[in-house]
Order: C-alpha cells, then structure tokens, then sequence
C-alpha cells in the first residue's frame, strides 16, 4: 500500500467514521444567516448615498402639463400652496385660463406666477421644445417637470378603434417623452431636478379593456427605469405615479361607454380625490421616490411589480424583500375574482341575448 492509498483511506475513514457531516445544515443555515446580516449591513451602509436630498418646492419651477384639469391641476395647487411657480400646458386656452384662476387663489406670497401654455404635447417635438423655452426664459430653468397630459379609451381590443391604440400611444407616451426630452440637458447641467410620469394602477396589471390604455401607461414604467438610471448620477430623480380611478373629468367621460367588467374590476381599489393624489405624488416627488402609489391595493401593487425599479430608501427595500410573496398570493385570489367578474359577465350577456332573441 502507498503512502498516498494510505492518506486517502485515513480521510474516508475519517469522514464516514465521523458524523460531523450531520451538522452540515447548520453550517449552511449559518453561512446563509451571516450573508443576510452582511447584505442588510451593506444597503444600511449605503443607504445614505441612495436617498436624495428632497426638492425645495419654494421659489422652484414646477412645469405640469395636463394642468388645466383633473390630477395635474390639483398637482399644481399642491406646488403652488408650498411656494413654486407654475408652468400650466394644455391644448384648451380656456380651460388654461380657468385654471390659472382657480391655481392663483393659493398663493403664498405676492412674487409667484402662473403662467399658461397651450399646445399639444403629443404631436411636434419642436414646438413642444420652442414652448418649454419660452417658459424657462420667463421663469428659469424647469426644476420640477409633471407629465399629467393624457388620456384613456376602454373598451373591448377588437372594438377599439385601431387609430386609438396609435393616438394613446402618442398622447400618453410620446406626450411624456417630448416635455422631458426638451428639459432634461438643463436638468442634467445644473445637476438637480425632478421628471414625473403619471401613469396609472392599469400600468402595473393589464386589465379587461385597457388593451390600449394599459399599453401606454406600461410604456412610461419603461421609459422611466432607463432614464433614471442615466440621469441619477446628475441628481435628477424620477417619479412615476400609479393612481387608481380617480374622480375626474377624465373618468366621467371614460364611464360613459366603460365596459362593465372593467368597472368592476376597477372598483376593487375605488375612486380617490384628485386632491388626495395630488398631494400623495407632490410628496413622492420632492422625496424623490421612484414609485409613488395610493391607498393599499397601491401599496400591495407597487411592492409586488417592484422587479428591476431603484429604490430611494432601505425601508422600502426592506418592505418589498418581505412582503413580496405574501402579495404574490394575495394577487391570485384577486386574479381568481377578476376571472369570476369576467365569467360572470358572460353569462349574464349571453342570457340577455338569449332571452332578447326569444321575444
Ligand atoms: N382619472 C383617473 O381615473 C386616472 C387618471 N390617470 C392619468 O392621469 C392623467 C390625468 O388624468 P385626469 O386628470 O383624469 O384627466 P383630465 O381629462 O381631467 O385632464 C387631462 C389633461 O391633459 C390635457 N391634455 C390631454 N391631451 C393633451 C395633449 N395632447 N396635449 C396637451 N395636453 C393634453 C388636458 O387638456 P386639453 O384637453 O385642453 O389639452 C387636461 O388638462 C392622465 O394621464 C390619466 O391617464 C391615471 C390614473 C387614474
Ligand atoms: C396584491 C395585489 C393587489 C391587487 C390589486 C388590484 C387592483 C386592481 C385595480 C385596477 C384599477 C385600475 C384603475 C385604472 C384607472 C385609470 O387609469 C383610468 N380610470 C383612467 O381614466
């Protein structure tokens, strides 16, 4: 027998005659454990370089297009009331002068300016960019850009009119991509800023007709990942809002020709204030949170579509590492009543048809 024959029994020997192996697991639970509180002290090491130093609103401004109405004129009173200047874009010149009125009832001081833009954010790049220009030589450089201009169609995918499907993709996502195309250099140079996108609770799930609405506002959660991982290191941060329904002209008109599934569906989370919204956004905003959310199915929604998103704060990392698999289940029985709503609805439609035929 070799010397080395000899070693290598001695090592089987060793370990079969031994059963330190039996403690394996808890060696392996222990490393796991080590590496839990190594990584938890990492993100608490870093977590002061990730949470950005909020926005001064005072004096700031603030450039809300969709202002004229609903969610983006409640946005600017809340940017009014803590002191910023206000850049209003819309298409209607009436209802931009309406709404000037009803922003400047909240003024602070005698120094701040409403000032009111009319043109269509969807449609020419350069007449977007010539008016921003406009608005920061009246009122300096863009601190705070909210992208509210939009719109919503419902209704079932084959009977949604095709030019629909192009024409939100305009108002909604290119309406986005112009106004913060036209401010973001400046943003950049001057290494502060906030960009907003408003998107919507149907741009985190896709919903029974929204095939064209959900589209579009999954578009801006796209458009904002990737633009805020280039302009971070310039200390601009963005936001994007997923507000449910919320009362306002926009849904008034959109209930009108909803499909039924759809509004029920929708009525799991409810109707907010555009002035709740407003607020909740603002703060998210100056914060510089990426996602901004409201109520509890928000909450339940933006944890569990977390994926590749930044976060601004341990906490909220913490929160998502946690929650996410009980959201997750908490999502099947939501996705189970949504199926049963829609079966439902079926059923009752073909009932009616049935009955209507027999008459
Ligand atoms: N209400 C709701 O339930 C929810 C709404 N949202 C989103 O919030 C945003 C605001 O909605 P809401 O306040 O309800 O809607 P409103 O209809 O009340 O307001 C929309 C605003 O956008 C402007 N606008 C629309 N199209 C254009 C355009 N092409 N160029 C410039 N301005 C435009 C409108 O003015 P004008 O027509 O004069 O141009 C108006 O000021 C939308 O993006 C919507 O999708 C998200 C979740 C829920
Ligand atoms: C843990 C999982 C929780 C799941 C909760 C699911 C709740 C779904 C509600 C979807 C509501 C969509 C509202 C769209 C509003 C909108 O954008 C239009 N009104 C625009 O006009």
């Amino acid at each position: 027998m070799s010397s080395e024959e000899g070693l290598s029994s001695a090592i089987s020997d060793w370990l079969f005659s031994n059963s330190w192996w039996l403690l394996l697991p808890f060696i392996m639970l222990l490393v796991v454990a080590a590496f839990i509180v190594a990584f938890v002290l990492l993100l608490y090491m870093i977590s002061p370089l990730i949470s950005p130093k909020p926005l001064k609103l005072k004096g700031a401004h603030v450039v809300v297009t969709g202002g004229s109405s609903g969610i983006g004129k409640c946005i600017a009173i809340e940017c009014y009331k803590q002191g910023a200047f206000i850049t209003l874009v819309a298409r209607d010149e009436n209802k931009l002068i309406q709404a000037k009125k009803e922003v400047e009832k909240f003024a602070i001081n005698d120094k701040q300016v409403v000032l009111c833009i009319s043109v269509d954010v969807s449609k020419d790049y350069s007449q977007v960019e010539s008016v921003i220009k406009q608005a920061q030589e009246k009122l300096g450089p863009v601190d705070m850009l909210v992208n509210c201009a939009g719109m919503s169609v419902s209704g079932k995918f084959e009977e949604v009119d095709v030019k629909r499907f192009q024409s939100l993709m305009e108002v909604n996502y290119l309406g986005s991509v112009y106004p913060t195309r036209a401010v973001i250099t400046t943003m950049k140079e001057r290494r502060m800023g906030r960009v907003v996108f408003i998107s919507s609770q149907a741009g985190q799930l896709g919903l029974f007709g929204y095939t064209a609405y959900s589209s579009s506002k999954f578009a801006l959660r796209g458009l904002a990942e990737a633009l805020q991982m280039e302009v971070k290191p310039y200390n601009v941060y963005v936001t994007v809002a997923y507000p449910p329904d919320t009362d306002t002209p926009c849904l008034t008109e959109e209930n009108k020709t909803k499909p039924l599934e759809t509004k029920l569906i929708s009525e799991t989370s409810g109707v907010c204030q555009p002035e709740h919204v407003a607020k909740v956004v603002v703060r998210d905003a100056v914060q510089g949170n990426f996602s901004s959310s409201i109520g509890p199915d928000g909450y339940m929604l933006s944890a569990l579509t977390c994926g590749m998103s930044p976060v601004t704060s341990i906490t909220e990392g913490l929160q998502q590492i946690v929650t996410m698999g009980l959201f997750r289940t908490i999502a099947l029985f939501y996705l189970g009543s949504f199926d049963s709503i829609i079966r439902r609805c079926m059923i009752q439609r073909e009932q009616s048809k049935a009955s209507d035929k027999r008459e």
